[in-house]
């Protein structure tokens, strides 16, 4: 199979798809690998590199998406990739649909195949391709929340972990799944007073054995959350209905209960936000206040660490892109009944029931697609 990976054109979006290791195991098994030129670069990998994996370098987006059968990247592709996809091409990467009425059309236009990372799923009931990302966003959430805090930046003033004789920050997590559980260590670890909210209750069990008292758990109802708003520092949203827009938990009436210079992150932005107030920022300008509260709502988070997610992503990806490349993804898919859950868009149908839901477009079950 031809796979092609393309240089990430969102706004400073450093991570890549394929990593040089990824390029080397596909060619080993017979298949060629095309790589825009420099696209490694922001996470630390050259042509070169490509080239000693046994990867060719191309000058142009272009060339990928008119010769490439799969195509493989990291973010959603942009408006400019959208109008290169081309009918029958398969393409693995994240798509985040439900809240993205204008990319759900486009790829339907397109008539590719689209399998989205993001709602594949493992036999644990998680989500593999989600997690490793999960994990690098929940740890810099606390960090960037901290900056956020810091007053030349619209904050409180409050240190995260406090001093000896200050009270330390309130941060309240509302999620506790992967987001939610890297969020809390590393809030923890800053020596915050850490409370995590969520509705799963085993999930809950097990926040409360391995942090061993160094947080609070509560269930998750609208009152539970007006109740800690007051009295919160930063508050991180970490939920996830898989494939489906976030829930609003927060409304903007809310936002006056809390303090002036409070913070919200919302980890949730790609799937829509779970604040009423969010709406998607960059890495080049991702906070902004509204009713003096400070909001951070980047939806590319691992981006600001591309080498430590490149890896991380390129790690949890090569197995499923192994199989697709081998087996072609009717195959790969017929045979993985999690890889086929990742199944978002097929020839002109939307494949994913939540998606379909949430932007009141007709859905078909992923395995009518391997039909077709
Ligand atoms: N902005 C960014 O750069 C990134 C965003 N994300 C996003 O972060 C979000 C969380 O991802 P994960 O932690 O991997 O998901 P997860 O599935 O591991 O955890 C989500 C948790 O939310 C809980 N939940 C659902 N409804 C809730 C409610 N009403 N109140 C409280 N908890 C509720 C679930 O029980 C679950 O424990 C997703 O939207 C994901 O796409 C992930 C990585 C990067
Ligand atoms: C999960 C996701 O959207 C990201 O890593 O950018
Ligand atoms: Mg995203």
């Amino acid at each position: 199979m031809q796979i092609g990976c393309p240089k990430e054109i969102k706004p400073q979006e450093f991570r890549v798809g394929m990593t040089p290791a990824a390029a080397q195991e596909a060619v080993a098994a017979g298949h060629t690998v095309i790589v825009e030129r420099g696209a490694g670069l922001g996470a630390g990998f050259t042509d070169e590199d490509y080239r000693a994996a046994g990867a060719g370098i191309v000058d142009t987006p272009e060339e990928i998406f008119a010769s490439a059968e799969m195509v493989v990247k990291v973010k959603e592709p942009q408006p400019a990739e959208r109008r290169l996809l081309r009918e029958g091409q398969l393409l693995f990467t994240y798509l985040h649909l439900a809240p993205d009425a204008a990319q759900t059309r486009d790829l339907l236009d397109s008539g590719c195949t689209a399998i989205a990372y993001e709602t594949v799923t493992d036999r644990n009931g998680g989500l593999p391709l989600l997690a490793p990302m999960s994990e690098v966003a929940g740890r810099l959430a606390p960090q960037v929340g901290a900056w956020t805090l810091q007053k030349a930046n619209g904050g409180l003033g409050v240190l995260l972990g406090g001093v000896p004789g200050v009270r330390p920050a309130n941060v309240v997590i509302v999620g506790g799944g992967v987001v939610g559980t890297a969020a809390a260590r590393v809030a923890v670890g800053m020596g915050a007073n850490v409370t995590v909210l969520d509705r799963s209750i085993p999930r809950m069990s097990y926040l409360d054995d391995v942090f061993m008292g160094r947080l609070t758990t509560q269930f998750s109802t609208a009152a539970a959350l007006a109740d800690l708003l007051p009295s919160a520092d930063l508050v991180i949203g970490a939920v996830l209905i898989p494939g489906a827009a976030a829930p609003k938990l927060v409304s903007r009436a809310q936002l006056s209960t809390m303090q002036a210079g409070a913070v919200l992150v919302d980890v949730a932005i790609d799937q829509g936000g779970c604040f009423e107030t969010s709406r998607a920022t960059t890495h080049a300008d991702p906070i902004y206040e509204v009713d003096g509260v400070m909001h951070y709502c980047v939806a590319n988070m691992p981006g600001a660490v591309a080498r430590t997610s490149t890896q991380a992503l390129g790690n949890a990806t090569l197995p499923f892109l192994m199989a697709l490349a081998n087996k072609g993804w009717r195959k790969a898919c017929a045979d993985d009944p999690h890889l086929l859950n990742g199944l978002n868009v097929h020839a002109g149908q939307v494949t994913y029931a939540a998606v379909g839901t949430a932007l009141g477009l007709p859905s078909i079950a992923a395995s009518e697609a391997l039909k077709s």
